[in-house]
């Protein structure tokens, strides 16, 4: 593979350098590969973060961190608060005790006089560093407890608040984007802890250093900002270009990490045997890994440069600021005690500040993902299942749908250009009297499944009403609803359970015993699948777990069906419930629905076998969202009658059964 022609390096090295990408990337993705998540909105943010923005931002990334760990826990935060301010008064006092001790040191007279005077001063440094030191291991210790602390109370807010929205907001593609970028801000919200007390950590060094400066000389001030500033610059370079390298390289990297997948997964291996695709995907992969190392390269040069002029740059800073204090002694206007000081001062003070700027920049970073958590838990709250609300009526004789319409959320391909999407469903009419069944047919796409999504709950309408007797849907209580319905549908959940759990799932809070499992298999013929696996109920159901066992779409489909019978439920809604089951069992799970009609449960039926209809009591064809016709077979099935669209479609299908020679 041949690499396209390098672009220019660009002149100002904080900015990113331009794309480089590979012709195995273009011809493979059309480009570089990036993701459409939340979390990309992120990357570079560090790039966008002049020193002067960090510290403008400084007030309010403490006030969240702080924010975040009282809410975890108080009592750490306050051992973290006080431990942290005593350091600095300990370094504060360690300082001037330094100053202490070479005042009594520097004077004339005989070495074992000066020591004997200068005692209680070197007593007090050693306090001071022992005082610190105990503080610093309080501080760690508080971090340690608030940082798993911290994450877990983040976590669980997120999980127990994406637990309760609406199913159309997980389905919302912003939503999901924010759901995305906000489930890092449990990590981001442990890391921030230790940025934000190693940030004030520095801080406080620094506010040490320079009010012990100010105390010792006024004028040693403008030196400590000489020495510091240079330092501080170059350590935030140098953290741009760490970041800049990690950030380029990272894209490379997932490009091939990508093929790399491909290469070595079940579902891909057959094509990619069949059609000798191996060589194929190594040598792209192969491409992007050079054009990834290469870049990294070209990165770690210009970061070592970087790092050259960064030194220059605090080496003359050093040698003015030494050459400064030379003159002060050398004039008279500062004592040699005080120098000395000064440069231990100076170097606590300007290795604060790098450690500031670096700690502020990650911080800075972590935060934006603690506020997409923030944002995740205000926009959940807002589209939260609303609790409450009226009771349904015990017995409920029939649930009506009067002029539903329903549309899904359009999502615009490019910004700024709407979609006009007809509704899913329109202005439509069923009547579900309790205790029958009914059945909904019509072609893919008709709003079949919109309709039972509906009439569980799922969704709310636009306009129109879902009645069950004189109670409004969208006035009743949620929870209520939802009780009442069982629903097997064609997209059922595989959950990665034992084969007792899948079944038992249906009703968590029922007391799952051998028993009540065993006649919910029975119902759909789960009890032959059960027999066969090699641990029974106690089977782990999925790939890829140790003791996990695969079982096919059609046993799965038997599971679901005994979950709904587990249910115990009113009313059940089998949407498509035959698809993956072979003509035994789908004949079985029809007979058994017929006897369960028979029994006085109501049946919602969707499905495309429409031979299976014909005991229902009636039947609602779907034409794009609306009903274009209903009743019970006989009648729809009379020549002339209605839109004749259920017998066009009934008839096409027996043909398709029948054996040529009797057509
Ligand atoms: N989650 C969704 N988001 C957006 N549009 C959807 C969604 N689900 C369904 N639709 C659209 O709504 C319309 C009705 O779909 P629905 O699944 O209700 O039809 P159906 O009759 O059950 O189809 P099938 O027989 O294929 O299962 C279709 O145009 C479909 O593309």
């Amino acid at each position: 593979m041949t690499r396209r022609k390098r672009q220019e390096a660009p002149e100002n090295p904080d900015v990113l350098a331009p794309e480089e990408v590979s012709d195995s990337e273009r011809l493979l993705f059309g480009g570089p590969l990036r993701y459409d998540m939340g979390w990309n909105k992120h990357d570079g943010s560090f790039l966008e973060l002049g020193l002067r923005a960090m510290i403008r931002r400084l007030p309010q990334l403490v006030a969240t961190t702080v924010r975040l760990a009282h809410r975890a826990d108080p009592r750490a935060l306050r051992v973290v608060a006080l431990a942290e301010a005593g350091r600095g008064v300990a370094q504060a006092v360690g300082l001037v005790a330094v100053n202490w001790v070479l005042s009594r040191l520097l004077v004339p007279g005989g070495t074992a006089e000066r020591l004997t005077g200068a005692a209680p001063a070197l007593a007090l440094v050693a306090g001071a560093a022992l005082t610190g030191a105990l503080l610093r291991s309080a501080s760690t210790a508080g971090t340690g407890k608030l940082e798993p602390t911290v994450e877990r109370a983040a976590t669980e807010m997120y999980l127990e608040r994406v637990a309760r929205v609406e199913l159309a907001a997980v389905e919302d593609d912003e939503f999901h984007k924010l759901l995305d970028s906000a489930s890092w801000g449990a990590a981001s919200a442990r890391r921030m802890i230790n940025f934000c007390s190693s940030v004030v950590n520095a801080l406080i060094s620094l506010v040490a250093a320079a009010g012990v400066l100010t105390v010792l000389h006024p004028g040693l001030l403008p030196l400590l900002a000489l020495m510091t500033l240079p330092s501080a610059w170059s350590a935030l370079t140098i953290a741009r270009r760490r970041y800049i390298s990690f950030h380029n390289w990272v894209q490379h990297a997932r490009a091939g990490q990508l093929l790399g997948r491909l290469l070595i997964e079940t579902q891909a291996a057959p094509e990619v045997r069949v059609h000798d695709l191996g060589p194929f995907l190594l040598g792209h992969f192969r491409a992007m890994a050079e054009n990834g190392e290469r870049e990294q390269t070209r990165l770690a040069r210009l970061a070592a440069r970087t790092g050259l002029v960064a030194s220059a740059w605090t080496g003359v800073a050093t040698a003015a600021t030494y050459g400064a204090l030379g003159a002060l002694l050398w004039s008279g206007a500062m004592a040699l005690s005080v120098a000395g000081t000064a440069v231990i001062a100076i170097r606590s003070g300007s290795s604060a500040l790098d450690r500031l700027v670096v700690q502020l920049g990650y911080l800075h970073e972590e935060a934006l993902f603690v506020a997409d958590l923030e944002r995740l838990c205000a926009e959940a709250d807002r589209r939260v299942i609303p609790p409450g609300g009226r009771d349904l009526p015990e017995r409920v004789e029939a649930i009506r749908f009067e002029k539903v319409t329903f549309s899904y959320p359009v999502t615009a391909a490019e910004p700024g250009t709407p979609l006009v999407k007809p509704p899913a469903l329109c202005e439509v009419d069923v009547t579900i009297p309790v205790g029958r069944v009914v059945a909904l047919v019509g072609r893919n796409g008709s709003g079949k499944t919109t309709l039972a999504k509906l009439l569980c709950g799922l969704y709310t309408p636009d306009s129109g009403r879902i009645r069950w007797d004189d109670v409004d849907a969208a006035e009743a209580d949620r929870r209520q609803i939802t009780d009442r319905i069982a629903l097997v549908s064609q997209d059922a959940y595989r959950w990665p359970f034992t084969a007792r759990v899948n079944v038992g799932i249906g009703r968590p809070d029922a007391f799952l015993t051998d028993e009540r499992l065993d006649a919910a298999a029975r119902y759909s013929g789960a009890d032959e699948v059960v027999a066969g696996l090699p641990r029974g109920w106690d089977t782990l159901l999925g790939r890829g777990y140790k003791g996990g066992h695969e079982i096919s779409g059609g046993q799965w489909q038997r599971l679901q069906l005994s979950r709904a019978q587990y249910r115990d439920a009113r009313i059940l809604i089998v949407d498509e419930p035959t698809s993956a089951l072979d003509a035994q069992a789908e004949q079985r799970v029809f007979d058994l629905i017929r006897e369960l009609a028979a029994d006085g449960q109501t049946v919602v039926l969707i499905t495309h076998r429409l031979h299976s209809v014909r005991h229902a009591d009636v039947i609602y064809v779907l034409d794009r969202g609306r009903v274009v016709e209903h009743g019970a077979f006989a009648d729809l099935m009379r020549p002339g009658a209605g839109t004749g669209d259920f017998r066009e479609m009934y008839l096409l299908q027996s043909r398709q059964y029948q054996h040529p020679e009797h057509n």
